[in-house]
């Protein structure tokens, strides 16, 4: 039951409206404007905030999806009665297709640069969040989906779809911080052979590797996610933000001592000849699938 204010544009929620009776004292917050990609809804009572993504066809992450994406982050962050976050997606049978690649296919190259840095600053800030974080992965996620999930704390999937980072596949490479990422979730021998294949796992193979914690139904993923929130609630919060900081911190470090060399080294491999022509043949695959 909402009963919380809705705010245009990027502005939070100010109040809450409460009446009397208990059952209206959970106070929901939609804390992103209607017609927005994303649906963020805090429950103040639970103290958990459910982040949506809804961006038609694919959810796919282009500058002003990520842009989005990082306030959204922030708003969490800075929100004192959110302690848990669950990220999904509101499109069905999708969590999400992972980058834009018409952002990387024939590119200005201003904006692939700013692109490039935005999606920096968002994996930087998923990844270190310090409220738990966890993914309700409610359908296929493809590479940046795939990253998107392994940077929470925990992965909640419904079975029949895919996971993985698949960016061989497409003629190009997972940068070294996707890569690491996979190498603290799952250790180095998955890694390597799932990078080099561009392995996508089926929801039951990827939780034999353990890219992922559990499978549910998938009208049973959110709610799995609440559930899970309350054990990792009981725990102090202030032990659980410190264990996870102090793994986490030295794979956020090293993106951060080179994030404009990644910025440059990343626009000059985008831009060369031959991947610009593996991405086209990509997209154009994609296109002609469902003729
Ligand atoms: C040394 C190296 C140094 C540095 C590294 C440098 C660079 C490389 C780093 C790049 C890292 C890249 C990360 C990525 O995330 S790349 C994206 C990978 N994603 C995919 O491969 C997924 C592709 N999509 C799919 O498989 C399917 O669409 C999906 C998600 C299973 C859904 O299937 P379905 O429901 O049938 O939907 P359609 O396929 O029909 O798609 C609908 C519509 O959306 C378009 N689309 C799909 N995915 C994307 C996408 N990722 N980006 C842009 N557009 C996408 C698709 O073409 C359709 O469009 P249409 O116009 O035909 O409706």
């Amino acid at each position: 039951m909402r009963i919380g204010i809705v705010t245009s544009g990027l502005g939070i929620a100010r109040q809450c409206l409460r009446k009397n009776t208990s059952v209206y004292r959970t106070c929901r917050r939609q804390v992103t404007g209607s017609g927005s990609p994303l649906d963020l809804n805090v429950d103040s009572k639970t103290g958990i905030a459910v982040l949506s993504m809804n961006k038609p066809p694919v959810n796919s992450l282009n500058l002003e999806f990520l842009t989005e994406l990082n306030i959204a982050l922030e708003k969490v962050e800075n929100d004192k009665q959110c302690k848990g976050l669950i990220i999904t997606s509101s499109i069905p049978k999708i969590f999400s297709a992972g980058l834009d690649i018409t952002e990387m296919y024939q590119p200005d190259i201003d904006r692939l640069e700013e692109f490039w840095r935005t999606l920096q600053d968002m994996w930087i800030k998923l990844y270190g969040m310090n409220c738990v974080t966890i993914a309700a992965i409610n359908g296929h996620s493809p590479a940046g989906g795939c990253l998107m999930s392994m940077s929470c704390d925990y992965r909640i999937m419904a079975p029949n779809y895919t996971i993985g980072l698949n960016e061989t596949q497409l003629g190009i490479v997972a940068p070294f911080w996707f890569a690491d990422v996979m190498l603290n979730t799952v250790g180095f021998r998955q890694t390597e052979m799932a990078l080099q294949l561009g392995t996508l796992f089926k929801t039951e193979e990827a939780l034999n590797i353990g890219l992922i914690d559990k499978v549910v139904p998938q009208e049973e993923v959110l709610s799995a996610a609440q559930q899970e929130m309350q054990r990792w609630f009981k725990i102090p919060g202030f032990a659980r933000q410190l264990s996870k900081t102090e793994l986490r911190r030295p794979t956020i470090e090293k993106l951060l001592k080179k994030k404009e060399e990644d910025i440059g080294y990343f626009r000059d491999y985008i831009t060369k000849d031959a991947i610009q022509k593996s991405l086209g043949m990509y997209l154009e695959s994609l296109k002609n699938r469902r003729k």
